[in-house]
């Protein structure tokens, strides 16, 4: 496995967005309009949260990260960003 699962699982989110099904992420971004971005913002608050524990504890970053990584990107694709602005932006600030 390599970078292109970021693309991969950004896809099945804007896919998840576009046509929703019965699944978590359709779900979370099927309630009206601003209960659906408070319902993200408070699951990224809250695995920040578990990022915070987790790396003092020196016990499951990996995992706590990619949780707050995952609903960071479920963010942007709920609020229709494209993934390529974010790669873009990364790159303006490489030195
Ligand atoms: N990467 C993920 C992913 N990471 C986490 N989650 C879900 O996010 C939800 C909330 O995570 P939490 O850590 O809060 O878990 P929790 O079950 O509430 O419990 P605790 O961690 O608090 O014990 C859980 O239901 C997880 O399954 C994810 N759900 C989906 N994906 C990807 O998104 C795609 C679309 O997902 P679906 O909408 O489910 O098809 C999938 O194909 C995956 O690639």
């Amino acid at each position: 496995m390599n970078d292109k699962i970021i693309r991969e699982v950004y896809e099945v989110l804007e896919s998840r967005r576009d046509n929703p099904i019965d699944s978590y992420t359709s779900k979370i971004m099927q309630n009206s309009d601003k209960k659906a971005e408070d319902k993200i913002l408070e699951k990224i608050a809250e695995e920040a949260g578990e990022v915070l524990i987790a790396s003092k504890n020196d016990e499951n970053l990996v995992y706590e990260s990619v949780d707050l990584i995952f609903h960071t990107l479920l963010l942007l694709a709920y609020k229709g960003i494209d993934l390529d602005d974010v790669f873009d932006e990364f790159a303006r600030r490489r030195k």
